[in-house]
């Protein structure tokens, strides 16, 4: 099995057995929470040990697998992105799952579950219809650094829960740009900027660098995820001082 084959049927599996854990109203929010990271976690780490046993692994949930940050193919996992939104049963959580190979994200899946899709970087349309002029922004409130790009390119904003289901709706088409920072894991973007570059959007840092994962502090603060038409002026709007 290809590893874009794998990286999809571990992101809908996990999606399944999370959509599982949320059946029939059973649980309170907490539990839900906490069961669901747990046992995605635990059907993902077993599939991978499977089928690629040779592999290192950096899981939002678990200890690494091999000696990861000096390994050059590694598999980049958020089992559950999104578990306040999972809890609370609204439809913006995701399953991410990456394999970055010496640093960048050369395979990736992001399953939206709650809406049946599931998107691959093996075969992602481009995303090039119409601009909406919408810029995705986390449930939890705008940054200032998204504010600036709303307010200076004359975006609005839209509030939608996990960076999946962020960088999604941007690979999707129905936002423009989704911009974040203040803090992050690599488990949270390495999968949706994955999907995102294979679909030929803008993906860097803030101030235009590119992304590198599995670094051996697995933090990722900052980043854009924009279409190439506004890639320029996201940037310029990012770097001009407050
Ligand atoms: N300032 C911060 N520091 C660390 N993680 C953050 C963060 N802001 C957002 N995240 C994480 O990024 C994911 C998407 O968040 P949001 O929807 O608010 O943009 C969530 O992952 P998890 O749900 O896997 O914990 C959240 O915990
Ligand atoms: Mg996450």
């Amino acid at each position: 099995m290809s590893d874009a084959e794998l990286a999809a049927r571990i992101a809908v599996g996990a999606g399944e057995v999370l959509t599982g854990i949320r059946h029939g109203d059973l649980l309170g929010r907490r539990l839900l929470g906490d069961v669901g990271d747990a046992l995605a976690q635990a059907w993902i780490s077993t599939v991978l040990r499977t089928h690629r046993p040779h592999d290192a692994v950096l899981s939002e949930e678990a200890a690494d697998v091999g000696d990861r940050a000096s390994s050059s193919r590694v598999w980049i996992i958020d089992p559950l992105d999104g578990t306040s939104e999972f809890s609370m049963g609204t439809s913006d959580w995701a399953v991410h799952v990456a394999l970055a190979v010496d640093g960048s994200p050369e395979v990736a899946a992001v399953s939206l579950p709650a809406y049946g899709e599931v998107f691959r970087s093996d075969d992602v349309p481009v995303a090039d219809g119409p601009l909406t002029g919408r810029l995705a922004v986390s449930r939890y409130g705008h940054s200032y650094h998204s504010a600036a790009v709303a307010d200076r390119l004359g975006m609005s904003e839209v509030r939608i829960g996990s960076a999946g289901a962020k960088a999604m709706a941007v690979v999707r088409g129905d936002a423009d740009a989704y911009v974040h920072s203040g803090g992050q894991y690599e488990w949270d973007n390495c999968a949706p900027v994955g999907v995102a570059l294979a679909a030929g959007l803008h993906c860097s840092r803030l101030d235009g660098r590119d992304i590198v994962y599995n670094n051996p502090q697995p933090y990722m603060p900052d980043f854009v995820i924009c279409r190439q038409e506004i890639a320029a002026d996201v940037l310029t709007a990012l770097s001009m001082p407050w």
